[in-house]
């Protein structure tokens, strides 16, 4: 099949490219033409400077120029599509209600092109990007006005996370398609045909609203486990030493009705969706009239729980002002260079505010992206923020250390803290990291963790008493 794919982020590239993997002839474009040109190239590094995610820049390198085509401009291949994945952005407005500007943009320049199209056939122009519900049936109308003749629209949600993209695209848990005409379901149908009766892979018709939605409740629930386990679980821990959370959690989730995902405790979900995709629901829910105290509680508690590890510090005595930090870890997880709503964010934006000397931050893979979003230009302060190639190179010459990202590089940081850096110090450990932190408390570092209570260095104790 001709498939056109309108925008190549994480979503837009690996559905390209998974697509290609599948026989059909796939057009990726983009507005974004240094994005597009670097695609072209070809090149790993090229690629994975805008989306990095394993697997995904061999796929590229393999299918390109055979079934993966990069462009853009949409007019030269608009001929013979039968379908139109849109996977733009549809980021949070000011207000929290979906921004679909990206959104209208695209269909814009796509629907007179349709309009004009010299061939006949059924074309169906599909929503990946995460839309409000109702928005399918919008782009019908819109598609309407522009006279666009014989064409469809359907909703087919994207669920992939971010470090697993060509994984969970090649083996997803279910294929979600929503659509009101059986001719769009036929084509969508020859499109996923590998997943159609699949054993294991639910694949799932309904209407288009209901695909909307499922996209929001789904993200929504799971956001709601990690704000009960940070606000409910890890903040019960942090009140008595001799609950220990990590066998708490074993214990809990050793129930098979109660999903060990959600329960690694941690300084805050990050990334591009769970934020932005609970404010639109919010919106939803409230524009049609309803309450919404449980979805406004999971983002609060998220939200403070991004800098709650400094005020725990603060509340043992510990200032910031003037201090040198090290802040390991700035993509939202493990396994992505995305920084988008990390938890890192806020963290610099906490301790520039409490008056730090210096931030020094390192990442394994975000430190470019970083670099491109904490200019001087922008705010003359984040000069104070400096980049390093390793943990060990950031913590030099630091009063304190947060770490912000699950990388499991950091399990080993016990090594690094002691051979680099003396008591007194405080270790913030936001994704609860360091497996032997009674260790470097007994050898006078202060330890403050997600989950447990302040451990304050014993050599100080000592001196203390
Ligand atoms: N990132 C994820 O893990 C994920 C998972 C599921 C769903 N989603 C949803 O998928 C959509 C895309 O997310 P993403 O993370 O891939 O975004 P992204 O920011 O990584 O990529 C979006 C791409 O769209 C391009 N673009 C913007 N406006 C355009 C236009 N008018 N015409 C053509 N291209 C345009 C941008 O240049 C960019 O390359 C969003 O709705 C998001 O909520 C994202
Ligand atoms: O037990 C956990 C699990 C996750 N997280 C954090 O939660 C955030 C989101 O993680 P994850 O869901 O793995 O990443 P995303 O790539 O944002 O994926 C989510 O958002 C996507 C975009 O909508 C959806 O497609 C996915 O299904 C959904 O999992 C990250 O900061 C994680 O570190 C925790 O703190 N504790």
């Amino acid at each position: 099949m001709k498939v056109i794919v309108i925008g190549t982020g994480f979503v837009g590239l690996t559905h390209a490219a998974v697509c290609s993997e599948y026989g059909h002839e796939v057009y990726a474009y983009d507005i974004d033409r240094e994005r597009i040109a670097a695609y072209q190239t070809g090149q790993r590094q090229e690629i994975e400077r805008y989306v990095n995610e394993p697997e995904l820049a061999a796929i590229v390198q393999e299918r390109l120029a055979r079934s993966l085509f990069f462009c853009n401009e949409l007019a030269p291949i608009i001929e013979g599509v039968e379908v139109i994945f849109l996977c733009v952005p549809t980021p949070a407005g000011l207000d929290g209600a979906t921004d679909l500007s990206s959104y209208l943009a695209a269909v814009s320049v796509l629907a007179p092109l349709l309009a004009q199209r010299r061939d006949a056939g059924r074309v169906v122009i599909v929503n990946k990007s995460t839309v409000p519900v109702g928005t399918a049936r919008s782009l019908a109308q819109i598609l309407q006005e522009y006279q666009v003749p014989n064409v469809g629209v359907a909703s087919n949600p994207e669920f992939l996370p971010e470090g697993d993209a060509v994984e969970k695209s090649r083996r997803p848990d279910r294929v979600l398609i929503g659509a009101d005409d059986q001719q769009d379901f036929q084509l969508l149908r020859l499109l996923y045909s590998q997943f159609v009766h699949h054993v294991r892979i639910r694949y799932i018709e309904t209407t288009p609203e209901t695909a909307e939605a499922s996209k929001y409740v789904a993200n929504s629930l799971l956001f709601t486990a990690i704000s009960f386990w940070n606000g409910v679980a890890a903040r019960l821990a942090e009140t008595d030493e001799k609950i220990r959370l990590d066998e708490l959690r074993m214990a809990v989730t050793a129930d098979s009705r109660i999903s060990p995902w959600g329960s690694y405790v941690s300084n805050g979900a990050g990334g591009s969706c769970f934020g932005k995709d609970i404010q639109s629901l919010i919106r939803q829910l409230r524009t049609g009239g309803q309450q919404t105290p449980l979805l406004d509680s999971v983002y609060a508690i998220n939200e403070e729980q991004k800098t709650y590890l400094l005020e725990r510090a603060e509340q043992q005595g510990i200032s910031f002002q003037g201090k040198t930090v090290a802040l390991v870890g700035l993509a939202f997880k493990q396994r992505t260079n995305d920084i988008r709503d990390a938890s890192s964010l806020a963290l610099i934006e906490a301790l520039l505010q409490r008056g730090v000397s210096a931030i020094r931050t390192y990442d394994p893979m975000a430190l470019n992206n970083a670099r491109r979003m904490f200019t001087p230009e922008k705010n003359p302060l984040y000069s104070k923020i400096s980049y390093h190639e390793s943990a060990q190179e950031a913590l030099q010459g630091s009063h304190a250390v947060c770490i912000s990202t699950d990388w499991q590089e950091f399990r080993g940081l016990s090594r690094t803290i002691r051979q680099t850096v003396s008591p007194p110090y405080v270790i913030l450990d936001g994704r609860r990291m360091l497996p032997d932190a009674a260790e470097l408390v007994r050898a006078g570092y202060d330890y403050v963790a997600v989950g447990s209570v302040y451990l304050q260095a014993q050599e100080q104790k000592a001196e203390e008493q």
